[in-house]
């Protein structure tokens, strides 16, 4: 596989090293304006690093494109005519449709549209993806290089920006939960490093016991709520300040505030 990640930033960066991890690919290339923080990742023998985006383009199948917005229509008038029958676009940017690619490059090119987050550098990622109608046929690759640095789902294109609330943006809700956590049992006499060491291994085990289980997390908290005991105590209580309202109201205003960004 010859991928080329088209702009090295925090997304495209995390998203190479999933797939350098994950020995995914037989050469890849990295693309950045100003290459010089990326240099050192040359030292994967596989890796080249450049501020060509055409050299990379010519040079690889699937192109992975993970620049911003602004700056992602010139990037593909400047690659359009590179691209030919082998390739396999991939768009990670948000809020930018697969009809508004297809208007610039044609619908005759397979186009994914991929919402992936930034635990792929770790191979955790929730990847949601979509592709126009072409891409169809290669959605199943674009799942399969997701499926190595996490979980893929295919989901309708109209779903996406949603799907970036829950699960791009979710890391960042997630990582708040997980530090009140940590505050809590500071709290509690834990020192800074253990409190964060038990909220997070907590977390990763209330997550896998739900992939692993397929149970709803109504059973779980069934199976760990003795009556009249602390831990429904604590639930009520956090209930009664709001926990999942406020979770609920956090995650509408961030879609809200998404399709508002769209529609500017
Ligand atoms: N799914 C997720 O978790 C997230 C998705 N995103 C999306 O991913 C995209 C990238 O976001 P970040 O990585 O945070 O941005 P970033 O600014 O860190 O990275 C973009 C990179 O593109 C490079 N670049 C700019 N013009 C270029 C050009 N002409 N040729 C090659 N490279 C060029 C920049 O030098 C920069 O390194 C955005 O469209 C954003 O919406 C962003 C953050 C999280
Ligand atoms: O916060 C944002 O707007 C972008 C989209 C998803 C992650 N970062």
């Amino acid at each position: 596989m010859k991928v080329a990640i088209i702009g090295a930033g925090n997304l495209g960066l995390a998203i190479a090293k999933g797939i350098l991890h994950s020995n995914g690919a037989t050469t890849m290339y990295l693309t950045k304006r100003n290459t010089k923080s990326i240099q050192e990742f040359e030292k994967y023998g596989n890796v080249t690093v450049t501020s060509d985006n055409q050299e990379a383009v010519k040079n690889s199948d699937i192109l992975i494109f993970a620049v911003q917005p602004g700056h992602f229509t010139t990037i593909l008038e400047q690659t359009k005519d590179l691209l030919t029958e082998k390739h396999v676009i991939i768009s990670t940017i948000t809020g930018f449709r697969i009809p508004r690619i297809e208007e610039i490059i044609g619908s005759d090119k397979y186009i994914i549209r991929s919402m992936p987050n930034t635990a792929i550098s770790v191979g955790k990622s929730m990847t949601c993806i979509c592709s126009n109608e072409l891409g169809k046929k290669r959605i199943d690759l674009a799942k399969a290089i997701f499926n190595r640095m996490g979980h893929t789902l295919e989901i309708p294109e109209e779903q996406m920006q949603a799907a970036t609330v829950i699960c791009a943006s979710g890391i960042a809700f997630w990582m708040r939960l997980i530090r009140a956590t940590t505050q809590g049992a500071i709290q509690l006499g834990f020192d800074a490093k253990e409190a964060q060491e038990l909220a997070m291994h907590t977390c990763n085990g209330a997550a896998s016991l739900l992939i692993e289980s397929g149970s709803h997390p109504e059973e779980e908290i069934d199976r760990v709520t003795t009556p009249k005991g602390c831990t429904i105590e604590g639930l009520n209580e956090m209930e009664h300040q709001g926990l999942s309202s406020s979770l609920i109201k956090g995650i509408v205003s961030s879609y809200e505030k998404i399709s508002h960004i769209r529609k500017a």
